[in-house]
């Protein structure tokens, strides 16, 4: 019998990112495997918008990009300012249908699965019909959420999906986003400054700084025995926000 083969999610080998003014990502490797959670930290500035844009293959004008990436085809993205991922000009089950359309999703089951994501995500079914800016803002953004998955993918990329939000909104997102995550086993790349967060959802982290990664390991592992100055910085601040390691 033939061992099963590794299955990545996700791959960037030896991704560089110049500008005009000189490196900003230098030869930065990562590795997501299947139903895995690996969070990307660093400060501002350190390079996680754009390693989540090159791995996404997003057009990146004036930067030259290069190195091997490989993407699930079956990836959700919810990016900064998520909410602005729906189309103001759309009933959000529509944009749901669309979403499943593209992937193939027969018709028949559409409705079903839309209306399923929905609840899975605490939201009324009336939401099916809403039109984004009559929801709350909790409420839109758990509707971007509901977009990333509704087509059940196997990774999810997340930049700061709850930075707008306030802290109690925020903590709910996130409960339901683990708990989504964790019973498809889908596989997730969470981006943040915050550290405390990350360290809710993630198993691993790669710590970004200056556009090269300066440490990577086990969450908890960082956080109780931070080898890097930055990572040092950033358990500090996860710790005033009332972490504990
Ligand atoms: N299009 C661009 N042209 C030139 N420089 C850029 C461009 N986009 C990003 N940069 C620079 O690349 C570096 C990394 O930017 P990036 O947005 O990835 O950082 P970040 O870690 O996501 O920061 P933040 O947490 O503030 O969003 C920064 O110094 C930024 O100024």
């Amino acid at each position: 019998m033939t061992e099963p083969v590794p299955h990545p999610e996700a791959r960037l080998q030896g991704l560089c990112v110049d500008g005009p003014a000189g490196p900003l990502i230098s030869g930065l490797d990562l590795t997501v495997e299947s139903g895995e959670r690996l969070g990307i930290v660093g400060p501002s500035g350190s390079g996680k918008t754009l390693t989540a844009g090159a791995l996404l293959g997003l057009p990146l004008p004036g930067l030259r990009v290069s190195g091997d990436r490989y993407l699930s085809p079956r990836t959700g993205a919810l990016l900064q300012e998520s909410a602005s991922a729906l189309n103001p000009l759309m009933r959000v089950g529509r944009q749901y249908d669309l979403a499943l359309r593209g992937a193939g999703v027969p018709r028949a089951e559409r409705r079903e699965r839309i209306d399923r994501q929905l609840k899975e995500l605490a939201l009324d079914a009336d939401t099916r019909r809403a039109w984004p800016l009559h929801l709350s803002g909790g409420q839109r953004q758990r509707a971007a959420l509901g977009l990333a998955l509704v087509t059940e993918p196997e990774l999810v990329v997340a930049d700061e999906p709850t930075a707008a939000l306030d802290a109690l909104t925020q903590n709910e997102i996130l409960l339901m986003l683990r708990r989504i995550l964790d019973a498809r086993a889908t596989a997730l790349i969470l981006i943040s400054h915050d550290l405390a967060l990350v360290a809710r959802l993630c198993e691993r982290v790669v710590v970004l700084g200056g556009g090269r990664i300066v440490e990577e390991g086990p969450t908890a592992d960082i956080l109780a025995e931070p080898q890097h100055p930055t990572s040092a910085r950033l358990v500090d601040a996860a710790r005033t926000l009332g972490v504990t390691a």
